[in-house]
């Protein structure tokens, strides 16, 4: 399937959900997420804040914050910078994410396990963004272990994929843990 005919398909399949629907999936998935020995054993993860369109991070970032080490991207031109998580420094940066405020900037190499966000995934790790190739470029110069989270509808069948796309390992939704490269 085309990138672009996924990234309609799915919009328009998201405008059907209910706050309920979206709480109870994000309940689902991340719930599934903390039970892996990829969570478990690290410290230093990666999340994204989630736009009301994506699945929610915020109550999961907040159940774990005091127990992991959380950072988050922010946008710097074409590229993502990594900065620790602290709830009562977050602006509102491009695209409208609440994004990191500050300096501390983190190496890539720091960090141990990403939670990727994407418009959709494939059973082979194959995922379609929001078409701009950040995700893409942070994760090819990253050694973490990388986790698509999404709705069940997200995962779709078959992505063609380019030469620049970056696999994740591991694609977790409501009903499926899929392991695509063992750790
Ligand atoms: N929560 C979250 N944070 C993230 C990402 C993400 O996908 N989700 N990113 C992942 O790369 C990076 C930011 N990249 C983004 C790229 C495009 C749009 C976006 O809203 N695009 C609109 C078009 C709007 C516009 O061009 O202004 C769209 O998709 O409709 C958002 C984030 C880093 N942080
Ligand atoms: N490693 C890279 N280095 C330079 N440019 C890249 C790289 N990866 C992707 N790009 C560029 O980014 C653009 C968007 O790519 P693509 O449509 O695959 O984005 P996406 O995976 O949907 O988005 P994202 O990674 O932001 O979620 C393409 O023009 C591509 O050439």
């Amino acid at each position: 399937m085309k990138k672009d005919d996924i990234r309609r398909s799915v919009k328009a399949r998201k405008t059907l959900l209910s706050d309920d629907d979206k709480f109870s999936a994000a309940e689902k998935v991340f719930g599934l997420l903390e039970q892996t020995a990829d969570f478990l054993l690290a410290d230093r993860i990666l999340m994204y804040h989630s736009l009301p369109d994506e699945l929610s991070t915020h109550e999961f970032i907040r159940k774990w914050c005091g127990r992991k080490h959380f950072y988050l991207p922010r946008v710097n031109g074409v590229n993502l910078e990594i900065l620790p998580y602290d709830e009562s420094r977050l602006a509102l940066g491009s695209f409208h994410i609440e994004e990191p405020t500050g300096n501390d900037m983190s190496a890539i190499d720091d960090i141990e396990m990403i939670v990727v966000p994407a418009v959709a995934y494939d059973r082979s790790g194959n995922r379609v963004g929001r078409g701009k190739g950040y995700y893409d470029r942070l994760l090819a110069d990253s050694r973490a272990r990388k986790v698509g989270v999404a709705y069940d509808f997200q995962l779709v069948d078959e992505i063609d994929s380019e030469p620049h796309d970056v696999r994740v390992d591991v694609v977790i939704t409501e009903s499926n843990h899929i392991i695509i490269r063992k750790r």
